[in-house]
C-alpha cells in the first residue's frame, strides 16, 4: 500500500516536470467562484484546506476571499508553480501557504479545518482507495465543518484501474462519505467554464460526529 503510494506520488511530480498538466485550464472554475461570491451556501470564514491544489487558483481565490488557506499538493514542483501565481495576486500576509506533502500523511495545524475543497483530487484517487479519501477528510475536517465536492468528471473517465482520471458520481462520494458527513447542499447544474462545459456536481458536506462502530 505505501509502496503503491510512493510511486504514484512520484508520478504526480513527473507529469509536472514534463509539463504534462492536461487538466489545467488555466483558471478556477466559475461554479466555485459563485457559490462563494453569491454566497449559495454560507460558510465559515475559518480555515480552509485544498488538497491535489496544482497550480492553486483555487487556494488563491479562497485566500482572497478572506479564508486562511492551506493549498497542498505532493509534487514540489506544483508548489513552485502555485507560489509563482501567487505572487501575480494580492493576498493578504498570512493568509495562503503552499505546502508540499502527501494528503494522507501530512501532519494538519493544531486547530483543523473548517472548509475543505476538492476539485479533480477525488477524480486521481484510485477507486480501490475511495474510502480512504473520506476517512482522510473526516480527520482533517472539525466537526461542524464544511467539505465542498465540484464532482468532476461525470460523463467520461475510467471506472477502474491506474490511469485517472477516474469517472465520479454522486453515489461514490455517499459511500465515501457518509459515515462522517451529511449533504447539505447540492446543485446538479453549476455553472460552467466554456472551456469545461461538460457535467459536473457542486456538493457540500456538513462533518457530523462519528456513528457508533466508526474509529475515527
Ligand atoms: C488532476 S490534478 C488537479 C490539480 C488542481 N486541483 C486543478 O484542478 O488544477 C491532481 C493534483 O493532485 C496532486 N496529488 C496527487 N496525489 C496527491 C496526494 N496524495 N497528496 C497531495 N496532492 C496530490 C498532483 O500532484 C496534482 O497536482
Amino acid at each position: 500500500m505505501a509502496e503503491d503510494r510512493k510511486e504514484y506520488n512520484e508520478f504526480w511530480e513527473k507529469k509536472w516536470v514534463a509539463n504534462e498538466t492536461y487538466w489545467d485550464i488555466g483558471k478556477m472554475q466559475v461554479a466555485l467562484k459563485e457559490l462563494i461570491e453569491e454566497n449559495k451556501f454560507p460558510l465559515p470564514k475559518g480555515n480552509c484546506l485544498v488538497p491535489g491544489c496544482g497550480r492553486g487558483y483555487d487556494a488563491i481565490f479562497f485566500a482572497q476571499q478572506g479564508f486562511k488557506t492551506i493549498g497542498l499538493d505532493v509534487s514540489v514542483s506544483a508548489r513552485n508553480a502555485a507560489i509563482s501565481l501567487a505572487k501575480q495576486h494580492d493576498i493578504l500576509p498570512g493568509l495562503l501557504e503552499f505546502v508540499t506533502d502527501d494528503f494522507y500523511t501530512f501532519e494538519p495545524p493544531a486547530s483543523l479545518f473548517q472548509v475543505a475543497y476538492d476539485y479533480t483530487f477525488l477524480s486521481i484517487i484510485k477507486p480501490k482507495d475511495r474510502h480512504l479519501w473520506g476517512q482522510r477528510y473526516a480527520e482533517l475536517i472539525s466537526p461542524g465543518g464544511y467539505l465542498i465536492t465540484l464532482i468532476f468528471p461525470i460523463d467520461f473517465g475510467a471506472d477502474d484501474g491506474n490511469i485517472p482520471p477516474f469517472k465520479l458520481n454522486i453515489k461514490m462520494c455517499h459511500e465515501a462519505l457518509d459515515m462522517n458527513f451529511t449533504l447539505v447542499y447540492e446543485d446538479t447544474d453549476p455553472p460552467k467554464d466554456p472551456e469545461r462545459d461538460s457535467a459536473c456536481i457542486m456538493a457540500i458536506w456538513k462533518r457530523v460526529l462519528p456513528l457508533k462502530g466508526s474509529s475515527l
